[in-house]
């Protein structure tokens, strides 16, 4: 299993709390669609002979492709790579483009899972977000996109929103839940540096909810999602049994990905390379028909605590025999026991070889994944 990220580094405004890569002007999207195929083109043995089954588009804002874009983009990857017949295609897209003629261009070019930023379905957080939508036109956009089939939808929510009360947030849970969304990521708020958002924390003009309050809505998506027949699958990830995210999925379970465009990392297996954050730079390189990439340099032990941090999070754990395979049984030996006190205090489940968090040890996930994390000899 293999897939490719493509990252659209383009908004129409910036988010208060967004530290994700992009620029708030298009002048230079045709360059870039022009680079991106020429650095699939580049990229083209990456892959060795496994063959590709997710294609995601990410950001930034994708849905700001024209229809031409995305087709020639979606092309691109099939005739440079061996890609499978039915490979999941998914597009990140703000509610605000997903007109009807969007959606009929989306399905054409062969998107078959759309993830939407929502964020929330009241007006007063969206303004507060600096978002481009209402709250209305989200869930028209939602409705809208099944009715054209494209019915495979994960949207994005927030919690721990400031003006977030428990009520909003409960109504925010329960209209996805009628919306009968099949995937959702639901994010605590962070507080990025650098983003409009932490100077205003920082400025004391905005103020970041107390632990408990943000506990309490964890809690109550998780409830509700669960009581739902929503797997919870990730942290910040729920869904209907079969509607995983393939592509993250891969991500989480440590397979090949290629990413491509400013910004994107990639992995083959054994290292992650990352793209500069720059598109000036990124173009520079891509015209001289270099690769902008920057090989991470990682040792073993920093792999075993990638592992650990990643693999913790999500519902296939961590697994002893791969430990022991990879990373010797020393480290087995050493994670056995300084897991011992969570066992004890069920935040951790050990079964069948597998260790995973309960629901107790999900609100203290990286504190568990520090606690066994090796550190320097
Ligand atoms: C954290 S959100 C998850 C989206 C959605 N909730 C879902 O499950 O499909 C995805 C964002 O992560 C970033 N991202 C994902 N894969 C990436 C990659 N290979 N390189 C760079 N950024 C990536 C992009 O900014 C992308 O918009
Ligand atoms: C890169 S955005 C991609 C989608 C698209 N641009 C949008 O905003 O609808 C990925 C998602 O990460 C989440 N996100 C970004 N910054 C965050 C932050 N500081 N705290 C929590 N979630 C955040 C948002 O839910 C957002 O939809
Ligand atoms: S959340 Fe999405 S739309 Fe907002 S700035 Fe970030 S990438 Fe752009």
């Amino acid at each position: 299993m293999a897939g490719v990220y493509l990252h659209i580094p383009f908004c129409h405004k910036a988010c208060h709390y967004c530290d994700f890569h992009f620029v708030t002007h298009l002048r230079d999207k045709p360059e870039l669609v022009e680079a991106l195929k020429k650095e699939l083109e580049l990229q083209r043995d990456f892959f060795g002979s496994d063959r590709v089954e997710t294609i995601y588009f990410g950001g930034g804002t994708p849905s700001l492709l024209s229809e031409p874009e995305l087709s020639q983009l979606i092309d691109n990857v099939f005739e440079i790579f061996d890609v499978i017949d039915d490979p999941e295609i998914t597009l990140e897209a703000n509610p605000d483009d997903l007109t009807d003629e969007k959606l009929q261009q989306l399905k054409k070019a062969g998107v078959n899972r759309l993830s939407i930023g929502v964020q929330s379905f009241f007006d007063e957080h969206l303004k507060w977000m600096n978002r481009t939508h209402s709250a209305q036109e989200a869930e028209n956009a939602l409705k809208r996109a099944q009715d054209y089939g494209l019915s495979n939808i994960t949207l994005d929510l927030i919690y721990g929103l400031p003006k977030l009360s428990m009520e909003q947030w409960k109504e925010n849970v329960q209209k996805t839940i009628a919306l009968d969304i099949p995937h959702i990521s639901a994010y605590n708020l962070t507080v990025e540096p650098g983003t409009p958002l932490a100077y205003q924390v920082k400025k004391n003009r905005v103020q970041i909810p107390q632990d408990e309050n943000v506990l309490a809505q964890f809690t109550y998506l998780m409830d509700e999602l669960e009581s739902n027949d929503y797997v919870h699958y990730e942290i910040s990830n729920f869904a209907r049994e079969g509607e995983y995210s393939k592509h993250n999925s891969s991500y989480w379970l440590g397979k090949k990905y290629l990413g491509v465009g400013p910004s994107a990392h990639g992995y083959d297996g054994s290292d992650r390379y990352f793209n500069p954050a720059d598109n000036k730079l990124y173009l520079e390189k891509i015209g001289k028909r270099e690769l902008p990439a920057k090989w991470e340099n990682t040792t073993i032990q920093d792999k075993l605590n990638d592992y650990i941090l990643t693999r913790l999070r999500t519902i296939w754990g961590l697994n002893s025999h791969f430990i022991e395979e990879h990373f010797g049984s020393n480290e087995l030996d050493r994670i056995l026991k300084e897991v011992k006190p969570f066992l004890n205090r069920q935040e951790v489940e050990h079964k069948a070889g597998v260790l995973t968090l309960t629901r107790k040890g999900k609100f203290i996930a990286d504190h568990i994944a520090a606690s066994l994390f090796k550190i320097d000899d």
